[in-house]
């Protein structure tokens, strides 16, 4: 064990440390006022044995009286520090990607910003769009997310530069730490935010951070004696920390070569400096590390090829493969001996590299390196994307110039600025094997670092309850509480527990959200800015980073605490890492695109795991003690937890799928039904015309159509019977036939019908029928018109066809009543004609419909024009004509027998059906007026017209003959029964 440094010698150095400058203390002051939980009041934390780490920030106050254990001396201290170290929430700020070149020419964003500091989000709804293929049902359509400032694209890379990391540049050469990290899906800006493009102008946050920092140092640099180890503690420096790996490994070099160029030139220097204390020598620190498959690795330790470069001859073209072996770095804890007045369970890690540079240039390159190693180990095999997580940390070592041989007075301050990996999901990019394993560690570092938010916020949230109620009470104990609030996760990922000590309130955090509006993953984005919204809820006690004061008794070794480098990264060693992990990645450059010879390349990377603890190395995580089964638990409810999100994911893409494949079935049998009905209803309308054909060759028959005229000549033929004017036998829907009728009648005789109950009925080019309804005859009676010539009657031939037809109500046979006729065809006689004296209805039963109630209003029925000149024939029956008060005053019980006896005198004599014509309606009506104003009515030939005959037969609501046809078969049936007239009169 290490022995505990002297915590008396705290006092002396405390003054050491700047007092918080006014720009600091408003923004405190400011993200205080925002902060809508009640400050806590609460004492200082006493240690645990098993210490949650939310403590720090739930319960350290400006008014925490100091606990009965700790010294007294270090009060002064404490409170100047507390004064400085407020809460603060955690700033996120939203940055929108904005288009680039062609990509989703046709889509519009879904983000739109509504201020400096809200955005809206809104789900592109319109199901058609490839962004909502994978929307889940749980996300809201649309959303207000509120952000401590949002960056519009066109924000350019300065401006978004100065107002989110400038402060935290400032801040970190006063001595206070800093974190920043980009969170997004692939493709969303994350890595142009933090290193920048190509062009001018648009280098990212971290090269100007760097400029920045030299600009403000200027002439302010020191010597470099002493090193930055571990967390805060210092060491001598070596020279090897003075001759960083400044390019890749010749192997590597000749290999990577024409993929990479470190050289590339720098555009972009930023100008701006910060004031500094120039009281203060500086000296700058890099490190590099990426945290791959939940390993961490170093990016700027020497890549040195084990095997050289050989050919391998079994690849085609002889390809080169080189081997490459890098060693995953272990986290360890913090010791407390290198930091005594902080109780922040931070871990550094061991054997991470650092190198000290002297100017931005130098770290420039020196960063370009380890992304260089990022993308050989991490992400050649996947250009597209990141798939690391990258920590670039640049320490400051500032010590008092007069105190230049006093280690103990040196502050060590850092800024971390990390580049998440896309957090796309694995669905989205139908990953398998190593991509998947990829994929599931990118996310479930994510998941955790969500998770410690989402438990810092909730656990801050208990504690400010507590307080406030407990202050209400009178009293001021939080043990109790302190003791209910749950564990932060941090441990359970590498991302997390390396940055575990910035949440814990050793510096601030700034979180930058990118979000490109335009890419397919909506659910995706909005995952992301809840993330950002949850963020904002958590607040963390920034403390100014602690004064080096442990003295050094040599260069490795501290008083008490061996510092222990590991050996060589590419150190093979069985015992240490049995299994090693290793992939193959092809490169391939050049082509015919590039007009450059191929050149391919077969890297093989193999990744040990991480060496085993030394015995005899201390382990400084005793204020964190880890109880196995507790550790296994909780990896083994991370390992479930990841398997669960999986398996979601999976089931999302099985659900999307599905519901795709069901789509196009259904769309398939739609299409089957809409055939089906549609040859059910031609063939139901072909049978209607036979039986229609059949019943006027049934008229015909009996005689009551086209029989021979008695006594030679017929009376009355108008025109030509051809004329379409002069005939017009059809189907109607409501009994107002018009030419538009008759033109839809044509389209659904060739397109086929669509029925009513079809799902695609609405795509139907007509309004589908409503219900069914039965053929009806209205008989309706016109003005009469006087006929000179007197019409034979037949009633021998009349009675003999009476039973024949069963429809037959516009021609009753002479003899024949029209209440026989309709008790004879199952009929209704209706005395609905009552009401205007105009009509008389005669509803009959259809042969195959039903008869719904619905179906009996008068529009529905079908209307037989009987001809007036029945009426005014020479028979003895008085004229029907009454008028509306004389059928009201007829009493109703004799109106059937009065139907009846008008059924009598509308008695059609065969001989005057056989002569009629039909004729349209209204233009009958008017050549019947007409006939009645003046005596015109006789034709050239001194004939009359005859008056209409009209029937229509109706299906439903729908035509389903055409006048072409009417008139074809009434012509057809026409000629037949003069035919048979006179084969019949030929016969007698
Ligand atoms: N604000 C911006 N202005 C102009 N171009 C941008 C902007 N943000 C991103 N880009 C461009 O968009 C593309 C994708 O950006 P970038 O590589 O930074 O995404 P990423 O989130 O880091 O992706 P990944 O997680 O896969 O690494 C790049 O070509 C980048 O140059």
């Amino acid at each position: 064990m290490t022995s505990k440094p002297i915590r008396a010698s705290t006092r002396t150095k405390a003054s050491a440390i700047p007092a918080p400058t006014t720009r600091t203390t408003r923004r405190t002051a400011k993200a205080i006022t925002s902060d809508p939980e009640p400050t806590p009041v609460a004492p200082a934390p006493k240690k645990s044995t098993r210490k949650p780490t939310i403590v720090k920030d739930t319960v350290q106050n400006a008014s925490a009286p100091p606990s009965k254990g700790k010294a007294k001396a270090t009060t002064s201290r404490k409170t100047k520090q507390a004064e400085s170290t407020e809460r603060e929430a955690i700033m996120a700020y939203l940055r929108i990607r904005p288009r680039i070149g062609e990509e989703y020419q046709a889509a519009s964003p879904y983000l739109t910003p509504l201020s400096d500091t809200t955005v809206n989000m809104s789900n592109p709804l319109d199901p058609q769009d490839s962004r909502t293929k994978y929307r889940f049902s749980s996300v809201p359509p649309a959303s207000i997310y509120t952000f401590s400032h949002v960056f519009p694209p066109k924000t350019n890379q300065v401006d978004f530069f100065k107002k989110t990391t400038l402060p935290l540049v400032q801040d970190v050469l006063e001595g206070q730490n800093g974190l920043l990290f980009t969170y997004g899906v692939t493709n969303s800006g994350k890595t142009y935010t933090v290193q920048g493009g190509k062009e001018a102008g648009t280098a990212g946050i971290l090269p100007r951070s760097l400029d920045v920092i030299f600009n403000s140092i200027e002439g302010l640099q020191g010597d470099g004696r002493y090193r930055p180890v571990r967390l805060y503690g210092i060491d001598l420096a070596e020279d090897a920390d003075f001759a960083p790996p400044i390019a890749p490994e010749p192997a590597l070099a000749e290999v990577l070569g024409p993929l990479e160029s470190l050289a590339e030139p720098n555009f972009d220097i930023e100008p701006t400096s910060v004031k500094v204390d120039r009281n203060y020598e500086y000296n700058i620190w890099i490190s590099y590390a990426e945290v791959y498959n939940e390993k961490v690795y170093d990016l700027l330790a020497s890549v040195k090829d084990d095997s050289g470069i050989r050919t391998d001859t079994r690849k085609a073209g002889g390809a080169k493969s080189l081997l490459l072996t890098r060693q995953a770095l272990p986290l360890r804890p913090s010791p407390p001996s290198d930091n005594v007045d902080s109780d922040t369970p931070g871990k550094y890690i061991a054997g991470l590299r650092q190198f000290r540079v002297q100017s931005a240039e130098d770290a420039k390159a020196l960063i370009k390196l380890g992304q260089l190693h990022r993308r050989v180990f991490g992400t050649l095999a996947n250009r597209e994307s990141s798939r690391s997580h990258g920590m670039v940390c640049i320490k400051i070592v500032r010590g008092h110039k007069g105190e230049r041989d006093d280690p103990t007075s040196l502050q060590i301050s850092r800024l971390t600025l990390v580049d998440l990996a896309g957090s796309e999901r694995t669905k989205h990019t139908h990953t398998t094997g190593d991509r998947l394993k990829e994929a599931g560690n990118i996310n479930k570092s994510l998941m955790v670092l969500g998770q410690c938010l989402e438990v810092m916020r909730s656990n801050q949230r208990r504690v400010a309850m507590s307080l406030s109620q407990e202050t209400k009470d009178g009293r001021m104990d939080t043990r109790d509480v302190k003791k209910g609030l749950a564990i932060v996760p941090f441990r359970h990922s590498k991302l997390t527990e390396a940055l575990m000590d910035y949440f814990v309130g050793d510096g601030r955090t700034v979180i930058i959200v990118n979000v490109n509006p335009y890419d397919t993953g909506y659910d995706e984005n909005s995952h992301v800015m809840k993330f950002a919204a949850l963020a904002r809820e958590v607040f963390i006690t920034p403390a100014p980073a602690p004064v080096q004061r442990v003295p050094i008794v040599g260069p490795g070794k501290t008083q008490g605490n061996k510092i222990k480098q590991l050996g060589p990264l590419t150190l093979k060693d069985p015992e240490i890492a049995p299994y090693p992990y290793s992939r193959k990645v092809h490169i391939s450059v050049g082509g015919p695109q590039t007009g450059k010879a191929v050149k391919q390349a077969v890297l093989e990377v193999r990744e040990e795991d991480e060496p085993p603890q030394d015995e005899d190395e201390d382990d400084h995580d005793e204020d964190f003690p880890i109880n196995p089964l507790v550790d296994a638990l909780f990896d083994e409810v991370e390992n479930l937890r990841l398997q669960l999100f999986e398996a979601e994911m999976r089931s999302a893409l099985v659900e999307a799928e599905t519901r795709e494949e069901v789509m196009r079935e259904m769309e398939e049998r739609m299409r089957k039904m809409e055939e089906m009905y549609s040859r059910r209803l031609r063939s139901e309308w072909e049978q209607h015309e036979l039986k229609t054909d059949a019943k006027i060759d049934m008229l015909h028959q009996s005689g009551l159509f086209g029989s021979p005229v008695k006594g030679g000549k017929r009376p009355v033929i108008e025109d030509d019977i051809s004329e379409e004017e002069d005939v017009e036998m059809s189907l109607i829907e409501s009994g107002e036939p018009d030419s538009e009728d008759e033109e839809m009648l044509t389209d659904a005789s060739d397109d086929g019908f669509i029925p009513s109950n079809s799902p695609l009925a609405h795509k139907a080019r007509f309004p589908p029928r409503k219900s069914s309804i039965p053929p009806q005859a209205i008989i309706e009676k016109r003005p009469s018109i006087p006929n000179p010539l007197p019409l034979p009657s037949d009633n021998e031939d009349a009675s003999e066809t009476e039973t024949e037809g069963e429809d037959i109500v516009s021609a009753a046979p002479s003899g024949t009543t029209a209440s026989e006729l309709a008790n004879d065809e199952g009929s209704e006689v209706t005395d609905d004609f009552e009401e205007d004296g105009e009509y008389a209805e005669l509803t009959s039963e259809g042969e195959e419909w039903e008869d719904p109630p619905a179906a009996k209003t008068p529009k529905a029925k079908k209307k037989v024009i009987v001809s007036p000149s029945l009426s005014s024939s020479p028979s003895p029956q008085p004229k029907r004509r009454a008028t509306k008060s004389q059928s009201k005053a007829t009493p109703k019980t004799s109106r059937v027998s009065r139907l009846a006896q008008d059924m009598d005198d509308l008695r059609i004599n065969r001989d005057d059906v056989a002569n009629s014509m039909f004729v349209p309606r209204k233009k009958a009506l008017r050549r019947s007026e007409s006939s009645v104003d003046d005596d015109d009515s006789q034709d050239e030939d001194g004939a009359f017209e005859l008056p209409v005959v009209k029937k229509k037969r109706q299906l439903g609501k729908r035509f389903i003959a055409n006048e072409d046809e009417i008139n074809k078969m009434a012509y057809a049936t026409e000629k037949k029964a003069a035919r048979t007239g006179e084969i019949k009169r030929q016969g007698k």
